[in-house]
């Protein structure tokens, strides 16, 4: 192992309309958050040493044992991937101590462990490395902005790099696509330790950055996104997507008549939102290049995508993952002509809205400090940044116009 220090970081999301319906083959729209995850890891000798912060996890594991435990159960995928199968996934639980406490929160310690022996075994079947290992992030965890993709993410990307799998990337140069396919092929690993049956739309978008289209494992960049100004609400409901994810499998099978027209008309949303975005950013780019207004064009595609939102919430309530709260943030904003939806998994967590640019700042202020009221968070953000990135140092982290969450050690 050449590197001893690295700093990783990967940003959250916001999925405009398809969450859900994509895990059963439809098509979703994603687009990055500029709230990001960071990971450190540290070369350490004889030990593998946690710190999650975020969520008050630490443990610590002897290299050796660990070696020894894992070497004799892992196998290998026709891609010569390293995986764990079930058994051995139940053996991980019981070595980290938490098989009686499987919580969505310990799944983080799982995942970790699962992608450290098996990027490590991939590699080589040299010894595990010592490491401390510290996860900080700027998204709230749980709350359907992708964080547990993003920790997926930066948790690939950095072993990768330990294990020299993937290289540093050089001053200035990003990773090759090859690289960031990599990266995102065991961030899905870490997903589904975390998720159980993702779609694998959170993890692409926190290792891609920008916007997506994302269809049945396939991802296509939206260049062609506008630039949006975005309200998100934070219901502070605490939940699981795994659990929600299951409860839509469960609905859908019970009642498959009701549920897969459900999905048929989140497909045709998001599609109808796809093209909305594309003559929006048309009319951007004219209104800059030949100074044309085109005013009441725009006014109907905000309005048209006002009203894929309204309907897509009414969709989502009907999949069982809406949320009293959610409800509730949906029929505040709507007072004053904001129109809101869930986004991630729903059941708690987030809501969004699309703000139009002539939203006056008065009453989008009222509107926030009437959410604030509720005890709702509320804040202002816009959409697109940059993927999965190296670090050479925290200064980095800085220049390139992030901010580390408040619990990095200076
Ligand atoms: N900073 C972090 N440190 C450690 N683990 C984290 C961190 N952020 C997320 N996780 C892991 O991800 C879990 C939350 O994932 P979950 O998928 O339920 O919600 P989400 O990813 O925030 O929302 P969504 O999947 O709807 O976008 C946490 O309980 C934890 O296991
Ligand atoms: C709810 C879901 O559709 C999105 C979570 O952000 C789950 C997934 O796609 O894996
Ligand atoms: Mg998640």
């Amino acid at each position: 192992m050449d590197l001893k220090t690295v700093l990783t970081s990967s940003p959250g999301k916001i999925i405009l309309h398809g969450e859900h319906a994509v895990v059963h083959g439809t098509t979703a729209l994603a687009s990055s958050l500029n709230l990001r995850s960071y990971l450190q890891l540290i070369s350490s000798p004889d030990e593998i040493t946690l710190n999650f912060p975020d969520l008050d996890l630490q443990g610590s594991w002897d290299t050796k044992t660990t070696d020894e435990t894992f070497s004799a159960l892992v196998k290998y995928g026709d891609d010569g991937d390293a995986f764990l199968d079930d058994v051995a996934l139940e053996t991980l639980k019981d070595f980290a101590g938490l098989s009686d406490d499987i919580t969505t929160k310990n799944l983080a310690v799982i995942a970790f462990l699962y992608l450290y022996i098996c990027i490590f075994k991939s590699k080589s079947s040299s010894e595990l490395p010592g490491l401390k290992a510290l996860a900080t992030s700027n998204l709230p965890t749980g709350a359907g902005l992708g964080s547990s993709a993003a920790f997926s993410s930066s948790l690939a990307a950095g072993l990768l790099l330990v294990s020299g799998t993937i290289p540093v990337p050089s001053d200035g140069t990003d990773w090759t696509k090859g690289h960031y396919q990599v990266i995102n092929r065991w961030a899905y690993q870490g997903e589904r330790v975390i998720h159980g049956n993702p779609s694998g739309i959170d993890n692409a978008i926190s290792v891609s950055g920008g916007a997506l289209r994302y269809k049945a494992k396939v991802f296509e960049p939206l260049d062609e996104m506008p630039s949006l100004k975005i309200l998100l609400v934070n219901t502070k409901v605490a939940r699981s997507t795994k659990v929600l994810v299951a409860g839509v499998k469960d609905r859908l099978e019970k009642y498959p008549g009701v549920i897969r027209p459900v999905f048929d008309s989140i497909e045709e949303i998001s599609q109808r939102c796809q093209s909305a975005l594309t003559s929006l950013r048309n009319i951007e780019e004219k209104v800059t290049s030949e100074s044309r207004d085109n005013s009441s064009n725009r006014c109907e595609l905000y309005q048209t995508m006002e009203e894929l939102i309204d309907m897509n919430q009414s969709f989502l309530k009907i999949l069982g993952v809406s949320h009293r709260t959610i409800e509730h943030i949906c029929s505040v904003t709507a007072e004053f002509d904001i129109h809101s939806k869930l986004t991630g998994a729903g059941g708690g967590g987030c809501v969004f809205a699309v703000i139009r640019p002539d939203f006056s700042e008065e009453t989008l202020k009222k509107v926030m400090a009437k959410l604030k009221d509720f005890g709702y968070d509320s804040w202002i953000t816009s959409i697109g940044g940059v993927g999965v990135s190296y670090h050479p140092d925290v200064e980095d982290v800085k220049i390139q116009g992030f901010s580390l969450p408040n619990n990095f050690p200076a």
